[in-house]
């Protein structure tokens, strides 16, 4: 069958690019709970958009080029410089695992109700609207910009059962330069009639939208499919095998909704009543594998947690979600210490905002509730431990590791410049808030840099986010 006329996109973040020296203080978690901050640091950017050397305490940016490489000379690179600010610096871009984009108008909107009846009330009414291509060109061009604007650079989105209009989100990530998984939203039982498809309409339109992205972005450079059941209660068993199979042929991307609310896996044991427990429904349909991306776990066994982890799978952990539709607290400490990987979703719109920042602060919070149960002191998260959850967490949920999430060299150059002083900074900083206790220059400098950090995770948002470059290139320019 001869494909139809596809126009080629020109995305920014795919723009030809001259070799780029950074230059200012880096800060970045490369581990759960660490902190780095390197000052005046250059580090050098190719024209792929990849790190091709960081070198810290420089004074000459352009020097650390050359000696990079003797090809290079001040006439064919670009320097951004950020060193002249106390207040300014370059930080992992956020990785959102979980939203629903076409539930983006419907964020703060959720009244008292809990995962059942809100997905009846509020979800599938706006969700089956996107059979409409203007309704979706409009709310999804909304929802990638807010979220770069945020300083999400990569996202794994879940659309609707509608593949033209998924079409479309995979087209407006690229336009707009966002690193994105995009996933058509399977579902074939228990749903309105007028929002559910059959076995083999579901099956023909996930092939529709494998091609498109496929023909795209061939290479993967920014957008991807991701093979997505909503949840095992809108699926049968057929189509979770027939999915399960496709994930684990191909090597795809995989998300769905797991243990997020007790109601919710009472119902879906009784759909499925020959199965173990929840996950084992994922389990034995073969949909778990290690870039499989699981939101929630909430109420998870101890068994099931040894299952994900035996497979590799990440976890999406949604606070703002879980606090508002009364889901739950996911033991975050608990999965980490078991080896399961676990990232940040904005869950839009269970969840209230689409800024990562806003995810990490909740999920501060959460674990200190947490703790106010539990009185087990580790359960608590610290400030580094959320905002590695929201950048390396992320990038190893995504299979990404290797390119995303701190900075290194070989990594993509995929970040965020901060300023806390800008104009209209919801952040205060004050001079003479200088540490106390410090014996050394270095430790005191430390000090103070983890005091900002502090203060951008509680107080920060969008006003701080300055510059927003996914694969070397800038993509947000405020
Ligand atoms: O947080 C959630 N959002 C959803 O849209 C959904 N669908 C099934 N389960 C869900 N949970
Ligand atoms: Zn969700």
């Amino acid at each position: 069958m001869t494909q139809p006329f596809l126009p080629q996109i020109a995305s920014p973040a795919l723009q030809s690019l001259r070799f780029t020296v950074y230059y200012g203080t880096i800060a970045h978690t490369p581990e759960l709970g660490r902190l780095e901050v390197l000052y005046n640091t250059a580090v050098g950017v190719d024209k792929a958009g990849q790190i091709a050397f960081i070198q810290p305490e420089t004074v000459d940016p352009v020097q650390a080029a050359t000696s990079y490489d003797s090809s290079l000379s001040a006439e064919n690179i670009d320097v951004v410089d950020i060193s002249g600010s106390e207040n300014q610096f370059f930080f992992p871009g956020f990785i959102d695992t979980h939203i629903h984009a076409p539930q983006f108008p419907n964020c703060g909107i959720f009244g008292n109700a809990t995962l059942l009846d809100w997905l009846e009330t509020y979800t599938f009414p706006l969700e089956s609207s996107f059979k409409d291509l203007d309704i979706a060109a409009d709310i999804y061009a909304k929802v990638v910009e807010r979220t770069l604007a945020n300083g999400t650079t990569a996202a794994s989105y879940y659309a609707t059962i509608h593949p033209l209009a998924t079409n479309l989100l995979a087209d407006m990530a690229m336009m707009k330069g966002q690193r994105a998984l995009i996933g058509k939203c399977c579902m074939n039982q228990n749903s309105p009639q007028h929002y559910i498809e059959t076995l083999e309409e579901c099956q023909k339109s996930t092939n529709q939208v494998l091609e498109h992205i496929h023909r795209r972005d061939a290479k993967g450079l920014l957008i991807k499919p991701i093979i997505t059941p909503r949840f095992a209660g809108s699926c049968t068993e057929d189509l979770l095998r027939w999915l399960g199979d496709l994930r684990s042929k191909n090597d795809y991307h995989c998300q769905t909704h797991l243990s997020e609310n007790k109601a919710e896996i009472e119902w879906t044991m009784k759909l499925f009543p020959d199965f173990k427990n929840y996950t084992d429904i994922y389990e034995k349909t073969n949909l778990l594998g290690h870039k499989t991306i699981l939101a929630h776990c909430v109420h998870l066994t101890d068994e099931e947690r040894d299952v994900i982890a035996s497979h590799g799978s990440g976890i999406s952990h949604c606070p703002t979600s879980n606090s508002s539709i009364t889901s739950g607290e996911a033991r975050i400490r608990w999965l980490l210490e078991s080896g399961v990987n676990v990232s940040l979703g904005t869950d839009c719109s269970g969840g209230f905002t689409p800024s990562i920042l806003s995810v990490a602060r909740q999920a501060h919070l959460v674990s200190r509730h947490l703790v106010m149960k539990t009185e087990v002191e580790a359960e608590k998260l610290s400030s580094n431990d959320v905002l590695y959850l929201a950048t390396m967490g992320g990038a190893k949920a995504l299979d990404m590791a290797d390119s995303l999430g701190s900075f290194a060299v070989g990594k993509k150059w995929e970040c965020q410049m901060i300023d806390l002083a800008c104009e209209g900074s919801p952040v205060d900083t004050f001079k003479y808030q200088e540490p106390r206790w410090e014996s050394s220059e270095r430790a005191e400098a430390e000090h103070r840099f983890q005091d900002l950090i502090d203060k951008w995770l509680f107080n920060g948002d969008d006003r701080n986010v300055r510059r927003v470059y996914v694969n070397g290139r800038c993509v947000v320019k405020k």
